[in-house]
């Protein structure tokens, strides 16, 4: 409202100055011109002039106070979305990271440039309003051809302001590869490899190619608008020079006061001014409004899952005839899976390379639905369990785990968020996985933060080693001492062999009485389990336990003998 009025009061502002100096023209050019009469409209349209300033500076002030606040609303509202996607669907879709980022350049942009047109606008048509009461006065026909350069100019700017929007989404994708690049270079994960294959100039090359190509649509976009808006300024000079010739003649004829020339000038000029800022302002308003509708469209996104709501009892789980693809036109992962996990055990889980185990574990944690068959939990289909629930029910450790750039303590305390501040159950799991002893020789113990690119100034930051990682992912799963369900998804790839034997014997010691699902390529390390699951072609291949399995003479046999038979050629070397 404050900002309504005061930009009434600053649009009305140069017309009340251009009044005033009419007025001024007239008195000196008078016969019965008065000093001091003079002065006082000379003091009087400065002190308009300079208030009119003051204003505009407050007005733009006020402005961004809106402008701050709607940013931050908008942008929360946008990210709220993203964080309570339940499923992996839209996060692993390019198209929904395009939209995406067009959607936070419309939260980012939209709501300073529409309050910004808004106040414009407003300003404006105070502005015409006091100037075409002058114009009236002075040659009337003046009115309807500056509304007529007016409506060209909007329409011309708004063209081009849809045009400047389809480029920006014409080349999101192409952008999106330019900070893929971008990223690579500046990550520190891959820093070793890029310098070592020599990827820097390939990278870097790529990366001004995409930021090139995006760049040059645009200043093709913005080439085009620049010629249709400088023939607009033509049109609208050539207007105000006739009609500057018209009052000109009939102040020679004596039909009108030199003072109206100068009101007729000063109203064409605010008019024109006013005018084009407007304009300026329509067009990205336009181009702003444009990019608000993927805004729209992200946080109205459906779920990508349907969510149930019941609450996830006794943990057997059953897979009936699970067929699974990631896309509608991708190759089957699973082909009618048929497995009971019963409740309590302990299952070993193997396969080649690609065989689709962590597939498996991605639909048991529900990140995706399989696409035909049933996987059901204590009786229950997956579909219709609360997912939060669900999950708040299964400790992981996934291949691909996290490492967080936060401080160890944190790096294992958010395997449950409401214990994070529970160090004696944070040291607890440290100790479990057996990474408690380094942890306490950092030099901040379990405040290190475990980074080197993210320490601060009063902390150090220190990066563990792959094993020691391990451990602490481990400890984040373990943080969940009342899960029904523990993935151990082969997280011993990167121990030493005590090391490995160690952490299966602490998952059978925490684990007991949970079930439990242990993925690893060292098929000794699957041996205690009391059933193992090989997984071919997208079926189960075989299951038993381990005796059962070496009998059957099956490829668990197969591959057992020759993992035993090269660690007993490494013994006889
Ligand atoms: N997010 C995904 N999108 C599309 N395809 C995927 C995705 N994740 C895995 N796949 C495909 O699914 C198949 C099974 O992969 P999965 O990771 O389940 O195998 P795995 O048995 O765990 O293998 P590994 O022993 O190498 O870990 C592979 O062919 C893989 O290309």
């Amino acid at each position: 409202g404050g900002t309504l009025a005061l930009t009434v009061v600053a649009g009305a502002a140069p017309a009340s100055g251009a009044w005033l100096t009419m007025l001024l023209v007239d008195e000196l050019t008078s016969r019965t011109a008065s000093a001091e009469r003079a002065a006082f409209l000379a003091v009087a349209s400065a002190l308009v002039g300079g208030v009119a300033i003051a204003l505009l500076y407050l007005c733009g002030h006020l402005g961004e106070v809106v402008r701050q606040r709607v940013a931050v609303t908008v942008e929360s509202r946008l990210f709220r979305r993203i964080a309570t996607l339940p499923g992996l669907a839209r996060i692993e879709d390019p198209a929904f990271h395009d939209r995406l980022r067009l959607a936070e350049q419309a939260a980012q942009e939209a709501p300073g440039t529409i309050s910004q047109f808004t106040q414009e606008v407003v300003r404006s048509v105070v502005l015409l309003a006091s100037f075409t009461g002058a114009l009236l006065v002075v040659w009337p026909p003046m009115t309807l051809l500056l509304l007529a350069s007016v409506v060209t100019a909007v329409f011309a700017r708004l063209a081009t302001a849809r045009r400047e929007a389809s480029t920006e989404e014409a080349w999101v994708a192409t952008d999106r590869r330019r900070l893929f690049y971008r990223a690579l270079l500046t990550d520190v994960r891959a820093a070793k490899e890029i310098r070592l294959f020599g990827l820097g100039s390939l990278l870097h090359t790529r990366m001004v190619d995409s930021l090139a190509t995006v760049s040059g649509a645009r200043l093709a976009a913005q080439r085009r608008g620049t010629v249709v808006q400088s023939a607009l300024a033509l049109l609208g000079a050539v207007v105000a020079g006739a009609g500057t010739v018209v009052v000109a003649l009939n102040v020679a004829a004596g039909r009108s006061s030199v003072g109206d020339l100068v009101l007729f000038l000063g109203a064409v000029a605010g008019v024109q001014t006013g005018l084009s800022g407007v304009v300026l302002q329509l067009g990205e308003a336009g181009r702003a409004v444009r990019l608000f509708g993927h805004y729209l469209d992200v946080i109205g996104t459906p779920d990508d899952l349907p969510v149930g709501a019941e609450a996830p009892g006794v943990a057997a789980i059953e897979l009936r005839d699970v067929w699974f693809r990631y896309s509608d036109d991708g190759p089957w992962v699973l082909r009618g899976v048929n497995l009971t996990i019963p409740a309590g055990a302990a299952v070993g889980l193997v396969g080649v390379n690609g065989a689709g185990k962590s597939t498996l574990v991605k639909l048991l944690c529900r990140f995706y639905d399989p696409q035909r068959g049933s996987i059901t939990w204590g009786g229950v289909d997956l579909r219709d369990l609360d997912v939060v629930a669900l999950r708040a029910r299964i400790g992981v450790v996934f291949q691909e785990f996290m490492t967080y750039d936060l401080t160890a303590a944190e790096n294992i305390g958010i395997g449950r968020v409401d214990a994070l501040a529970d160090r004696a159950r944070i040291v607890a799991a440290a100790r479990e996985a057996q990474v408690a002893d380094t942890l306490e020789a950092l030099p901040d113990r379990y405040d290190t933060v475990l980074s080197r690119t993210h320490a601060d100034e009063e902390r150090t930051g220190v990066t563990l080693s792959g094993g020691q990682w391990q451990r602490v992912a481990l400890a984040r799963c373990l943080m969940r001492t009342d899960a029904d369900l523990m993935i151990l998804d082969e997280p011993t790839s990167g121990l030493d062999a005590e090391a490995e034997h160690r952490v299966h014997e602490t998952v059978r010691r925490h684990a007991e009485g949970r079930t439990r699902l242990l993925i690893s390529h060292r098929l000794a390390a699957l041996r205690g389990a009391g059933l193992i699951v090989t997984l071919a072609g997208g079926r189960i291949a075989e299951q038993g336990d381990h005796d059962e399995l070496m009998n059957a003479g099956g490829e668990y046999a197969r591959l057992f003998r020759l993992q035993a038979d090269g660690y007993q050629d490494v013994g006889v070397n």
